[in-house]
């Protein structure tokens, strides 16, 4: 018992010769600001934060039987805000404790390697608010930027983090995470954190509180027990709740080092020694039980989030023009393209695309800030490297706006001059046209360097007068191009894998973003073989699976941050970095994109967009306004090729025996597209010198037919409208050799060939030969006698019929389908793998003359509602 007295009075010693009365003032302050209950928001001032922090550190050098000097402060002068810079150990007010000779605030040593374990986890109220408490604590005695909290609540769902949501809301608190999972992923940022400051053998720069709710388990509790023990170099504090957990007898938990442990007794706590001191004989701790401080008011912590919410902001303030270089376009590119992306803590961090990292794999789960992540990127590059230097490939294949701001719109003219080309909620066939480009580009530089009789790009880039730009071919969300196992993604598989390796080389740099990996190994066993090139890895929120499956340390990351790791994701490689929000600084994105673009050489291209949702005109094809009468084979066109450069896709009609066009599916377009290769093959004539015979055979052509056949007309065309019947007749007539071969070309424009199936079927008085016949004559002789047919049929099973099956579908060469059915499609084709999936504004153009087969865009007339029903 004289032991306990002698503690007892060692404690109270302790303030009295320091001051007592000082003390006694700080402590009636404490008591005001942060116990009183419903306390009248109005007597919260900025002044009783202030006096709230300097307590903080008053406390903090006040140790109890310590060194007592360090009260001399003085209550006049209290020290300024936020100045404890928790490399040492500090001592935080838990409540107080009472003796018979007064009452003293019960303290508990924390960071400089000291812990502190609590016997109840979170669930029970006065743990929960002592966790609270402490973050308050040390967060206003901390200077800014010297403490990051993450804390974890598994127990509660996050509710035990609640009241601090004003904290988190100000960005000065890290959202909670709530699964154990995420605590697994806090222990790898600890750990990570840990590895970092003992690495770098000076201060540690940033002390990590770690708050759990309740006690992890199995490996997570070793890991955590580890953590306890790695010292203060390791610039880590562990506050954890629940801790001994219950176990059966014979499992000894891991223990904690250098942590004080808090044993709850109803309202009471009960405080163990410190770590390396005690107050007691026999190590059974303060013999006196402690009052827990209550919770901090709402309105201190309103008022604190205000405050630190400023100065966290100001201090580590990061905007996107931290990103960008004082000038413009200064920077060479010969070794490597480099930009700045974000910091960690205050540390600015560039990321490189060169032979160390040459291609990027970044995740993250949707939402997390991908595009805003790629965005910065491409800014800060753009920013620093002249289009000499640098040029862009961008695909994106998910429905939003990712890259829309890098071409110009009818709002904004402008556009990012390094951009080559630009596909918004693209197919993956336009994927693969990009990926080919790319392809042919590396083969270009590749036959350069041959010429050159040099081997690498740099000593290509000093002999030649060309510019060889490094390029950066971003694709967002690209696990789109493995989609089903079929022609597309094995190519694009392919392609991959082939820039991938060879790119480095090259000067090819591709960023693959992704939400997600799975699948994508599962569907090709070739994860290794293309991803095994990609070192630097980006994970988002969300975006553990692009690291290594023991690298988990991306699932607590919060939104604006980001895991950088450039050794292809394995553990111990990785930092985290903020970065700012391009969106949110939309007016200083738009001028940098209008300063850029008012650089270009004059002339300069804007890239070639493809936008998968637009619909396309023929009007507008600049092939299409080309077309003068005299050429020697007329084109007939039908829509624009999914290719990076959106090139009209059209049949050449010749006088090759099959050259008609016949396009197939129920869809209305269909009687659009029949419209556009009509208006095309006009053009290309003089007025007088060719025929066309319209036969609007199905009701719902009949409007797209006759705007067919008054602009014909309007151009001075002879048209001449048919009935079923009377195109049986012609047809009979073009199957005999004309009278005088060549006496004009003659058009024979059928909507709906199969309402004509009744009148063909009849055989003819005289020959007995039915239109069927004649039209397969027609069908093969016709072309040598300039006679075309442009037709709709709404059915394959019609066409093949009217061919007379398919041994005899070379006899219409020129196909365009709509919505045929893929498996069908390649049966009548002949082609059992042929990848098409019928879509909306979507086409396959075959040829089967030259072997042709094209995903197009085929032409709609203006106003033309997108097909429904696919
Ligand atoms: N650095 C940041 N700081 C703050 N907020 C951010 C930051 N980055 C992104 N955000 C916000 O997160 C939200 C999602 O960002 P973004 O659109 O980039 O995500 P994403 O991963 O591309 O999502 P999705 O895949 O659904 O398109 C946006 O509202 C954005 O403002």
């Amino acid at each position: 018992m004289s032991g306990l007295k002698a503690t007892f009075n060692r404690a109270v010693t302790a303030h009295r010769d320091a001051q007592a009365h000082l003390a006694a003032a700080r402590l009636a302050l404490d008591e005001a600001a942060m116990r009183q209950p419903g306390q009248d928001s109005a007597r919260i001032t900025a002044d009783t934060v202030h006096r709230l922090r300097a307590l903080g550190e008053v406390l903090a050098t006040g140790w109890l039987g310590g060194d007592s000097a360090a009260f001399g402060h003085g209550a006049a002068q209290p020290p300024p805000f936020g100045t404890e810079d928790l490399r040492g150990r500090v001592a935080v007010r838990l409540g107080v404790a009472g003796t018979v000779h007064g009452m003293f605030p019960a303290l508990v040593s924390l960071a400089g390697g000291a812990h502190l374990a609590l016997d109840a986890d979170a669930r029970n109220p006065r743990v929960a608010a002592l966790l609270r408490g402490l973050i308050v604590r040390l967060l206003a005695a901390a200077r800014p930027g010297r403490l990051r909290v993450l804390a974890a609540d598994t127990a509660a769902l996050g509710g035990t983090f609640v009241p601090l949501r004003p904290l988190i809301a100000a960005g000065v608190l890290a959202e909670p995470v709530t699964s154990e999972e995420d605590v697994s992923g806090l222990l790898d940022i600890a750990e990570e954190h840990a590895r970092v400051e003992q690495h770098d053998a000076r201060d540690i720069d940033e002390l990590l509180l770690l708050v759990l709710a309740s006690t992890p388990q199995g490996r997570d509790l070793t890991r955590l027990a580890a953590l306890t023990h790695a010292g203060a170099p390791a610039g880590v504090c562990v506050i954890v709740a629940g801790y001994p957990p219950p176990s059966p007898a014979s499992a000894t938990p891991p223990l904690l080092g250098n942590t004080s442990q808090i044993r709850m007794i109803g309202e009471y706590a009960q405080l163990g020694d410190p770590p390396g001191e005690s107050y007691s004989a026999d190590g059974s701790g303060l013999a006196a039980l402690v009052r827990l401080d209550g919770d901090p008011p709402p309105a201190l912590i309103a008022r604190l989030a205000a405050e630190l919410g400023d100065t966290v902001r100001r201090a580590s303030a990061l905007g996107f023009a931290d990103l960008l270089p004082e000038q413009p376009w200064t920077e060479s590119s010969v070794d490597g393209l480099r930009t700045m992306i974000g910091r960690d803590g205050r540390t600015p961090i560039e990321l490189a695309f060169d032979d160390v990292t040459p291609h990027w794999l970044v995740g993250g789960r949707t939402g997390s800030g991908k595009t805003v992540f790629l965005l910065d990127v491409l800014y800060g590059l753009a920013a620093r490297y002249s289009p000499d230097e640098l040029a862009l490939y961008l695909l994106d294949f998910k429905e939003g706006v990712s890259f829309a701001e890098f071409v110009p719109t009818g709002r904004d003219p402008s556009w990012i001059p390094h951009a080559r080309s630009v596909g918004i909620e693209s197919d993956r066939e336009y994927g693969v046209a990009v990926l080919r480009e790319l392809r042919r580009e590396l083969n270009r530089r590749a036959a350069a360097l041959k010429r050159h009789g040099v081997t690498k790009l740099a000593d290509l880039r000093r002999d030649s007068d060309t510019p060889t730009p490094r390029v950066v071919a971003v694709i967002d969300e690209f696990h789109v191009l493995f989609a089903g196992n079929d022609a597309v993604a094995r190519e694009a598989v392919t392609l991959l894998e082939e820039l991938a390796r060879k790119g480095r080389s090259y000067g090819i740099h591709l960023v693959l973003a992704s939400q997600s990996m799975s699948g994508i190994e599962a569907l090709y066993g070739k994860k290794d073989s293309i991803f095994g090139q990609f070192p630097l890895r980006v994970a988002l929120p969300g975006g553990s699976s692009i690291l290594d499956p023991l690298n988990d340390a991306a699932g607590g990351l919060p939104l604006g941050s980001a895991l950088i790791n450039p050794s292809a994701g394995l553990p111990r490689a990785n930092t985290v970095v903020r970065f700012p929000n391009a969106h949110a600084d939309g007016a200083q994105v738009a001028a940098l994109r209008h300063e850029l673009w008012q650089r270009r050489v004059p002339g300069a291209r804007p890239p070639a967009v493809f936008k998968g949702y637009e619909s396309t005109h023929v009007e507008d094809d600049p092939t299409y306004r080309g077309l003068v009468p005299g050429g020697r084979r007329p084109l007939a066109l039908v829509g624009r090729v999914v290719d990076v450069d959106l090139s009209s896709a059209y049949f050449p009609l010749d006088a090759t025996p099959g050259r008609h066009l016949a396009i197939v599916g129920t869809a209305p377009t269909g009687a659009d597209v029949l419209h556009a290769a009509t208006l095309s093959v006009s053009r290309q004539h003089e007025p007088g010198s060719v025929r066309f015979l319209l036969a609007p055979l199905v009701a719902t052509a009949d409007t797209v037919a006759d705007e067919t056949s008054a602009a014909l007309a309007a151009a001075g065309h002879q048209v001449t409208q048919l009935d079923a019947a009377a195109l049986r007749q012609q047809v009979g007539e073009y199957a005999k050799p004309p009278a005088e071969p060549w006496a004009g070309r003659t058009y024979l424009v059928v909507f709906g060939v199969d309402a004509a199936g009744a009148a063909l079927g009849l055989s003819d008085v005289n020959t007995f030969k039915s239109g069927l016949d004649d039209l397969r004559v027609m069908l093969r002789q016709g072309p040598g006698y300039g006679v075309h047919l442009l037709g709709w049929w709404r059915g394959l099973r019609r066409l093949a019929d009217d061919l007379g099956g398919a041994y005899n579908r070379d006899d219409i060469a020129c196909l365009v389908a709509l919505n045929v059915p893929g498996s069908e499609l390649g049966m009548y084709l002949g082609v059992p793998d042929l990848a098409y999936t019928p879509r909306a504004n979507r086409a396959l153009l075959v040829d089967r003359h030259d072997q042709r087969t094209r995903l197009i865009v085929p032409y709609v007339r203006p106003g033309h509602e997108l097909d429904e029903g696919y």
